[in-house]
């Protein structure tokens, strides 16, 4: 058997337990084997964690990672202006050369800071692929659908093609890329394009993915036109089931709460996004008590501006105080299972750091006090994807260049 062992540190458990202990990885299989004290010596590699944490790989559940080349190139804007005077234009103009740059530097963003698992909505999905598989992570990958503003034809074929994405891709990168069928919004797809496109995807067991609720210029109008909130909607249209999940769920009334528990939608908190874009605070800890699952997610590197889900973490449980107007909401064991529930990979958090001293509980430095570049080794599915922080499967100064031409062209042309 090939084993990689990460020795000598201490270890998170999924109660939120911490102790001291090796851990022993199946290479092959990509599976934990063993955690305990003085693991086998013999392993074919073995990564040091002396004086630090060993937890799960973080799942950055809601992304747009090739908008890392629009990191600062719009800010201090609400949603709908900067998505209509900025991000749609600019976008308008990627290619997906263009897309495959902004990828692989979001992805050696994500590596560096222990993230091994993504979800993605974008367009150029097979360069978005391509890099993932690079890159050694754990993503569910879709084409987003924007029917607003195009004729039949023209939202026909964007449904088409991410239905055949989602067929296409699910599954590939040895089993670590899986898809999901993504319209962009319950305001940017037209509901005769969302009745059909949403039944078609869930005839072939494929999960829906949109974002939802986010602002209440998003909302009211729905609430106008309908005489119904955004997630009756969407229950109507059939996009409220126990595999599909939302993004933002900022505007949710106690009604639409219940009808996101009753049938297991997730939705995935978004917390700097919704704080950037000051669209609102979602009311997590009345999501958590209803028993809804909630997930983290950094949005687009536009709108956050990074892709660290540490600051995720400490900005979701900041954020879920305030909301609640109560400082015991959102606790820290809360955003540590928000960011790392259903990992399968690991990270290993280096805590001889300052802000990280003295090591009181470790579980509150995880959610409140460490950084991204506090994590020093990356593994996902038994491979090791950063060792003592040189990020292996990606070349970290290539990505960082090609972003940068990649983004000097782009504002040549828009
Ligand atoms: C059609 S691909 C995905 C689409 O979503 C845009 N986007 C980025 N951030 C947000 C957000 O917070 N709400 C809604 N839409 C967002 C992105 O720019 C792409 O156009
Ligand atoms: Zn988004």
């Amino acid at each position: 058997m090939n084993t990689l062992r990460i020795a000598g540190g201490q270890v998170l458990r999924p109660d939120a337990t911490v102790e001291d202990a090796d851990v022993l990885v199946d290479r092959d299989e990509g599976t934990i084997l063993d955690i305990g004290a003085d693991l086998d010596a013999d392993a074919d590699e073995t990564l040091d964690a002396a004086g630090c944490l060993v937890t799960p790989g973080l799942v950055n559940a809601h992304c747009h990672v090739a908008m890392t080349l629009l990191r600062g190139y719009a800010d201090d804007k609400p949603l709908d202006a900067w998505l209509r005077e900025d991000i749609w234009p600019a976008e308008g103009a990627l290619t997906p050369e263009d897309v495959r740059a902004g990828a692989e530097l979001g992805l050696v963003e994500m590596i560096k800071s222990g993230t091994t698992a993504f979800a993605d909505m974008y367009f150029h999905v097979p360069e978005i692929a391509a890099a993932v598989e690079e890159a050694g992570l754990r993503a569910r990958l879709g084409h987003g659908v924007v029917t607003l503003g195009k004729d039949d034809a023209d939202a026909r074929a964007d449904i088409d093609e991410s239905l055949d994405v989602a067929r296409e891709f699910d599954g590939a990168a040895d089993g670590r890329i899986r898809t999901a069928a993504m319209p962009h919004s319950l305001t940017t797809v037209a509901e005769e394009y969302l009745r059909e496109f949403v039944a078609d995807a869930h005839d072939e067991g494929i999960p829906v993915h949109y974002h939802a609720n986010e602002t209440t210029d998003e909302v009211d109008p729905i609430v106008d036109e309908r005489g119904e909130r955004p997630l009756a909607y969407a229950k109507e249209l059939g996009m409220l089931t126990g595999d599909d999940f939302l993004a933002h769920g900022v505007h949710v009334d106690d009604a639409e709460i219940d009808l996101l528990a009753d049938a297991g939608t997730g939705v995935v908190h978004c917390p700097a996004s919704n704080m950037k874009l000051a669209s609102g605070m979602a009311p997590v800890q009345k999501l958590l008590d209803a028993g809804v699952t909630v997930g983290l997610g950094t949005d687009g590197a536009a709108s956050n501006n990074d892709l660290d889900m540490f600051d995720e973490m400490r900005d979701a449980a900041m954020l879920g105080k305030l909301a609640a107007d109560d400082a015991s909401a959102v606790a820290a064991p809360d955003v540590v299972r928000m960011a790392t529930a259903g990992a399968a990979d690991l990270a290993v958090v280096d805590l001889d750091a300052p802000h990280l001293a003295p090591a009181n509980d470790l579980v509150s430095h995880l959610a409140y006090a460490a950084r991204g570049s506090d994590v020093r080794h990356t593994v996902c599915d038994g491979r090791v994807l950063m060792r003592d922080r040189e990020v292996l499967t990606l070349d970290e100064d290539a990505a960082m260049a090609r972003a940068r031409e990649a983004i000097a062209s782009l504002r040549e042309r828009v």
